[in-house]
């Protein structure tokens, strides 16, 4: 099980879904669901233009972030939106570096660190999203390729700074294809990244949680968050339901009592 100074945290990423009724059914259904106080985190990811109605309605203990953000401070980006206005807007968090928005935006490991500098710079907890796809594992780079996308943030902005963020392991073969990684593939993954970081700082290693993420759900968010270097897990579609969503923080409420 995750060490016992990390909390668990349980992270729904949206993605290109909901509807503003979607939100505020998603809002009381977490808060007739959650315990006032869970020993574990919940934060939820919805589009930007939801983000208002969910921290206007979400119960007090989840944490409300984005899913990207400008690596600007301000100025003529059109359709981007800055971290100092998501700060504005209340939200706690942000994710950087999706492996949709590295595919899809062609957004660079050097992009995805300027990202998670600016998510600091206003009081925002980046979660760097890390992950090798189907290739990349099957030619044996999976540690190198993930230890490349950390590493660029440490180059940029030092340890310190990575320390106050999260980081999720998301193997893409994994995400959105049901075809969930191990536990022991993701604790092998999770392993070799704090062990990379241990050779920067030990304390920081041992402190910095790791999510998994990749068609992870009630089923198998049990087995995963037992992990010892597994954290809790950043969740795609197994969000889209309160029901699968109370299943999976279920998981982590029962790995979390004793804490
Ligand atoms: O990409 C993910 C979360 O960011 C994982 O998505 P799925 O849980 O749908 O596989």
């Amino acid at each position: 099980m995750a060490m016992m100074n990390r909390k668990l945290l349980v992270a729904g990423n949206w993605k290109m879904h909901g509807s503003l009724a979607f939100v505020d059914e998603m809002m009381s259904a977490l808060r007739q669901s959650l315990p006032d106080q869970p020993k574990y985190d919940v934060a939820v990811f919805p589009v930007y233009i939801h983000l208002y109605e969910v921290i206007n309605n979400k119960p007090d203990s989840v944490l409300c972030g984005a899913q990207n953000l400008s690596e600007y401070d301000n100025g003529a980006v059109t359709g981007e939106v800055s971290a100092e206005m998501l700060q504005d807007l209340g939200c706690d968090m942000v994710l950087v570096g999706h492996s949709e928005r590295r595919i899809k935006n062609n957004e660079s490991n050097s992009e995805v660190a300027k990202k998670f500098a600016q998510a600091l710079k206003f009081n925002l907890t980046p979660i760097l999203c890390v992950g090798e796809s189907s290739v990349q594992r099957q030619g044996d780079q999976t540690f190198d390729v993930v230890w490349d996308q950390i590493n660029t943030v440490i180059e940029h902005i030092g340890m310190e700074s990575l320390s106050q963020g999260v980081i999720a392991y998301e193997p893409v073969w994994a995400i959105g294809t049901g075809e969930t990684a191990s536990a022991e593939q993701a604790q092998e993954v999770h392993q070799f990244i704090r062990s990379q970081l241990a050779l920067n700082d030990d304390t920081i290693a041992r402190r910095i949680r790791i999510l998994y993420g990749g068609s992870c759900k009630g089923s198998n968010a049990y087995e995963l968050f037992s992990m010892p270097d597994v954290d809790g897990g950043l969740i795609g579609g197994a969000s889209l339901t309160a029901k699968d969503f109370m299943a999976i923080c279920q998981q982590a409420d029962k790995l979390s009592q004793g804490d």
